[in-house]
């Protein structure tokens, strides 16, 4: 792959995407009605992940300067390490937004487009824009537009939204701040640097494990409510209460030795997990 296309690659974080666009299938397939209909399917699913990707290049444009700052980031990312203007990134971006609504209005129906254009600017203005740099609070908020691809892909087949893409959203929003503030455990003294408020570096460490059970506490539920809600296989079930435990486990080790390594191995576990419940929703026969 030429050096200038894989910077553009990185640029839609497509390790992320790849996630983002489980959570839509899932929720296409369990809605059903654009199984019989390949073209609309992929347009939907091709949609949302540009969706994405456009939303992740602006985020990426709009943090150029922290991005810059921060070790993980500075030389990863394309705008930062000079492989890619910043000028570059927005038309990207600019063109990535403009196919997914297409798509989404062309193969979803308006409904589907509108709720993309909302994700997007939800992410880009609310998340990236204002809450990021000012709140404890900006992941929990921001989790909104990361949750959002199930109800996108329902819309698109149903046409209204439903019990079934709202407890989809609702798991994937109850997932984030383990997620990130795993991470941001990890990292804490970058944030500092970069003056972003993350919840580790405003309210300290115990705190931020006391947030992640709570948010886990909530999760595990919520993920026992969409099987009965959506009529899932006892795969599914068995599946993600082995998950669940294994999650707990994890919580728990970070609680008792509060140290990077345990916080490290949460963070790739909670990616693994929601990979693996996600993945589990499918029927069998996919
Ligand atoms: C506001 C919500 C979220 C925040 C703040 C967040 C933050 C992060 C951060 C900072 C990383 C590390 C990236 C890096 O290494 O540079 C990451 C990795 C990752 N996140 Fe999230 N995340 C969020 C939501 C999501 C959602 C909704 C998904 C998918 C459904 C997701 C999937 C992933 C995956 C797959 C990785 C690993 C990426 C890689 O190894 O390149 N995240 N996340
Ligand atoms: C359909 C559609 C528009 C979906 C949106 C999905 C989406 C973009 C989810 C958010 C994922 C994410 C990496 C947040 C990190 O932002 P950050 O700025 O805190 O992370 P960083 O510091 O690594 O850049």
């Amino acid at each position: 792959m030429g050096d200038r296309l894989r910077s553009y690659l990185s640029l839609a974080k497509p390790r992320i995407l790849l996630l983002v666009g489980l959570t839509g299938l899932a929720a296409m397939v369990l809605e059903g009605s654009l199984l019989t209909d390949p073209m609309r399917f992929a347009g939907v699913l091709l949609g949302i992940l540009l969706a994405g990707a456009a939303a992740n290049a602006l985020n990426q444009y709009w943090d150029r300067d922290i991005d810059g700052i921060m070790a993980r980031t500075r030389s990863k990312r394309p705008i930062p390490a000079g492989r890619i203007s910043p000028r570059a990134a927005l038309i990207f971006s600019l063109v990535c937004g403009l196919a997914a609504l297409w798509l989404l209005q062309t193969a979803g129906g308006m409904p589907a487009a509108l709720l993309g254009l909302a994700t997007m600017a939800f992410y880009v203005l609310i998340y990236t824009v204002w809450l990021k740099r000012r709140t404890r609070l900006n992941i929990v908020i921001g989790g909104v537009a990361g949750a959002a691809p199930p109800l996108i892909a329902w819309v698109a087949g149903a046409g209204e939204l439903g019990l079934v893409p709202l407890l989809m959203f609702l798991v994937i929003l109850l997932w984030t701040p383990p997620h990130f503030w795993a991470l941001a455990l990890c990292l804490k003294e970058e944030y500092a640097r970069a003056g972003i408020p993350m919840l580790p570096v405003v309210a300290g460490e115990q705190k931020t494990c006391t947030q992640i059970t709570a948010y886990v506490v909530l999760l595990l539920p919520s993920t026992v409510w969409l099987g009965i809600s959506a009529d899932l296989s006892w795969l599914y079930f068995i599946g993600a209460t082995l998950l669940g435990l294994n999650l707990v486990r994890r919580v728990h080790a970070l609680r008792r030795h509060r140290d990077r390594q345990a916080a490290r191995a949460l963070f790739n576990y909670s990616i693994f997990y929601l990979a693996a419940l996600f993945f589990l929703m499918l029927p069998p026969q996919w």
